[in-house]
C-alpha cells in the first residue's frame, strides 16, 4: 500500500486561519496590526519567490508586511544600519533577513551573516536565529521556535504521529533546520506536548559513516540536506514516516531530498514536495510575528 501523503498545505491553511483569528482579536483589543519586516539583499530568484509568498500569506492573515530591498552591493555597515532602524521602529514586530546573503560571485560584498543575525533584537527575531533564542530553545524554555522545525512538530502533532520513544534520524545539521529539529525532538516536551518530543535522536551529516544503514534504523526520517532525491527507497525502513524538507530546483521542477516515487512504496507516511514542509514554514512565521507583536504590546 502506498504511503499516506501528509498534506502540509492543508495543515498550514488550518494554522494560518487560527493565526488570522488571533490577529483579529489582537487588533480588536486596540493594538496595531502585527508587522513583518523583511530585508532582501540582491536579486536571487528563489529568495524573491519566498519573500513574495510570505507577503501574500501575511496579507491573508491580517499581518502588515514591509519589504526593504537592498542591492547586492550593500555593505555590512549599511545592512547593520537597516537592521538597527527596524529594531528601533515600534511598527516592525518581526524582522527577517532573507538568507542566503549574496555571495561575492553574485555581486555581494562578503557580509558576515552571523554579525547581521546577531544584530536583530531578540524580541523581533521571528526566525529564532539569535543566540538568545537558540539558547532558550536548547534549555527547553523556548521563546520563538525556528519556523521549519516548528512546522514539522505541528504537522506530526496534527496527524497524530508520536515521536515519543521513537528513533528519529535527522539528516543535515544546519542552524536553520537540522540542528534545532534534533534538539526539539530530543526535549522532554514540545509546544504540542510530550507526544511530539521524547525521541531518541540521531543527527547525521556529510561525514556520517554508512548513512544508508543509519537511515534504515529510523522510525521517523527527516531529510534536510539540499541534494535532490538523495534519500533512496532502500534507505528507508518499511513503515517509517518520512519528512522531506529539501527544496531543490531541477530543470524548473521542485524536488525534495527524498526520491518520492521509491519512498512512497516503503514508508507508511510521507510529505510531498511541494505542498509538504514549505507551506508550514510560512505558517509558523506568521505565528511568530503575532507572538512578537503580543510580547512587544505587553512590554516584555
Ligand atoms: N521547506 C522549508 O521550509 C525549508 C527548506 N529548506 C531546504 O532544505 C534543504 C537543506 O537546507 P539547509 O538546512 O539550509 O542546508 P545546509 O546546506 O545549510 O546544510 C545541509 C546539511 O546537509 C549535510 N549534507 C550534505 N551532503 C550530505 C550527504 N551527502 N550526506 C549527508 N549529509 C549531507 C551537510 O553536512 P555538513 O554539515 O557535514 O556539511 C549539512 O549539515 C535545502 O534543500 C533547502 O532549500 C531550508 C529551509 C526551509
Ligand atoms: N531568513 C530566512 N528564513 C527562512 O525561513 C528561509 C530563508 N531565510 N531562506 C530560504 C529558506 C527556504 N524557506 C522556504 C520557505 C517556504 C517554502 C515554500 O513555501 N515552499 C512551497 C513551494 C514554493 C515554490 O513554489 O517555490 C512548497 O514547498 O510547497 C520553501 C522554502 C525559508 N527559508
Amino acid at each position: 500500500m502506498p504511503a499516506t501523503r501528509l498534506d502540509g498545505k492543508k495543515i498550514a491553511a488550518e494554522i494560518r486561519s487560527e493565526v488570522a483569528a488571533d490577529v483579529e482579536s489582537f487588533v480588536a483589543a486596540g493594538n496595531a496590526p502585527p508587522q513583518l519586516a523583511a530585508i532582501l539583499v540582491g536579486d536571487d530568484p528563489a529568495s524573491q519567490v519566498y519573500v513574495r509568498n510570505k507577503e501574500r500569506a501575511c496579507e491573508k492573515a491580517g499581518i502588515a508586511s514591509r519589504l526593504d530591498r537592498l542591492p547586492a552591493s550593500t555593505t555590512q555597515a549599511e545592512l547593520l544600519a537597516k537592521v538597527a532602524e527596524l529594531n528601533a521602529d515600534p511598527a516592525a514586530s518581526g524582522i527577517l533577513v532573507q538568507l542566503p546573503l549574496p555571495s561575492p560571485e553574485a555581486g555581494g560584498t562578503g557580509i558576515d551573516e552571523r554579525a547581521v543575525l546577531d544584530a536583530i533584537d531578540p524580541i523581533k527575531d521571528v526566525d529564532a536565529f539569535s543566540p538568545v533564542n537558540v539558547g532558550l530553545l536548547m534549555q527547553g524554555r523556548p521563546r520563538f521556535l525556528p519556523c521549519t522545525p516548528h512546522g514539522i512538530v505541528q504537522l506530526l502533532s496534527r496527524t497524530n504521529i508520536s515521536t515519543s520513544g521513537k528513533h528519529v534520524v535527522v539528516v543535515g545539521r544546519s542552524d536553520i533546520v537540522g540542528k534545532p529539529m534534533a534538539m526539539m525532538l530530543a526535549q522532554k516536551d514540545s509546544t504540542c506536548g510530550p507526544e511530539t518530543a521524547n525521541a531518541t535522536v540521531t543527527l547525521a551529516h556529510s561525514r556520517t559513516q554508512d548513512l544508508a544503514e543509519v537511515c534504515r534504523s529510523a522510525d521517523i526520517l527527516i531529510a534536510a540536506v539540499g541534494r535532490p532525491e538523495m534519500i533512496r527507497g532502500e534507505m528507508i525502513r518499511e513503515g517509517a514516516v518520512v519528512i522531506d524538507v529539501g527544496i531543490n530546483r531541477v530543470d524548473d521542477r521542485l524536488v525534495g531530498d527524498v526520491a518520492f516515487a521509491e519512498a512512497e512504496n516503503v514508508a507508511s507516511a510521507i510529505t510531498p514536495v511541494p505542498g509538504g514542509v514549505g507551506p508550514l514554514t510560512i505558517a509558523m512565521l506568521l505565528h511568530n510575528t503575532l507572538m512578537a507583536a503580543k510580547m512587544q504590546a505587553a512590554g516584555n
